[in-house]
């Protein structure tokens, strides 16, 4: 039976489709080799304390409709005024409301790293998400095989880009690893049954070696959370329907960045 993930795909790949048929590869690589260099978000994440990723997000397949957002770019700069490292910018339309259009809006307004997030299955949105001025791309490994995700690893590295190498389980975890992901995303919500268990990332975060960047993803619903997800090793958060539906997006990132920066956490992280 098809997952709620499969049947994303088939609808991101239908759109990539009618996209590459209007603009090609070829146009895609000439605007990216405009668009100024992208920021390195793996320093960005790294910076003491747990940094907090700031998720542009209208809609969900699990919630559905969350927050208007007229305007992706004032979010994210609120966004980054509340102290946020790195901006990411849903950019599927069917089920989460977003565009490409949203990227270059959020990456004009702020000057700390975007990611597009997105269901990203061929090269072709590397290069769009590089040439729409992105600095990251989410890599999510239960949508790839082997060989594509190294391969899609070396087109973002090869952009300057950097790859949020997103896991959900143990195979995944080693899979990632194994194909040279520096940023690891462990994404607390399950892709087949949208159901969020914060114990994920606690239970595959010591997979994760040294070194690496660690990010507890979804299901942070405040503080508290942040503090959880720090104790279990994390170097960043990121999350959107909290601060999509809290009424203050400044505040709600300044509390999560405080809480990032307790110093109860330094002796144990
Ligand atoms: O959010 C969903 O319902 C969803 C369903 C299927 C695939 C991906 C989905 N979300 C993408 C995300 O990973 C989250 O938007 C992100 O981690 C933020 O989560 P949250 O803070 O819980 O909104």
């Amino acid at each position: 039976m098809a997952t709620v993930l499969d049947e994303i795909i088939d609808g991101v790949r239908e759109d990539m489709e009618a996209r590459r048929a209007t603009v090609s590869l070829e146009d895609v690589k000439r605007r990216a080799d405009r668009v100024v260099p992208a920021l390195d978000a793996a320093a960005a994440l790294r910076t003491p304390g747990v940094s907090v990723i700031g998720e542009v997000k209208r809609s969900s397949p699990s919630k559905g409709a969350l927050a208007m957002i007229a305007d992706p770019a004032c979010l994210a700069a609120d966004y980054q005024t509340g102290g946020a490292s790195v901006i990411s910018v849903l950019t599927e339309q069917r089920r989460f409301g977003g565009s490409l259009e949203d990227l270059v809006a959020v990456k004009a307004a702020v000057d700390i790293p975007v990611l597009r997030k997105d269901f990203v299955v061929s090269s072709y949105q590397v290069w769009e998400a590089r040439a729409y001025g992105a600095d990251v791309v989410l890599l999510i490994v239960a949508a790839l095989d082997q060989d594509r995700l190294v391969g899609l690893l070396e087109r973002v590295d090869s952009l300057g880009m950097t790859a949020l190498v997103e896991v959900h389980d143990e195979e995944e975890t080693e899979r990632a690893i194994d194909a040279g992901a520096t940023v690891i995303g462990v994404n607390n919500r399950n892709l087949k049954t949208l159901e969020v268990d914060r114990g994920t990332f606690a239970r595959l975060s010591p997979r994760i070696p040294d070194g690496l960047v660690r990010v507890a993803e979804s299901g942070v619903r405040g503080p508290h959370d942040v503090l959880e997800f720090a104790r279990a090793g994390a170097d960043a958060v990121l999350v959107g329907e909290s601060l999509v539906t809290g009424g203050d997006p400044k505040a709600a990132v300044a509390d999560l960045v405080a809480a990032g920066a307790h110093p109860a956490l330094r002796p144990s992280r």
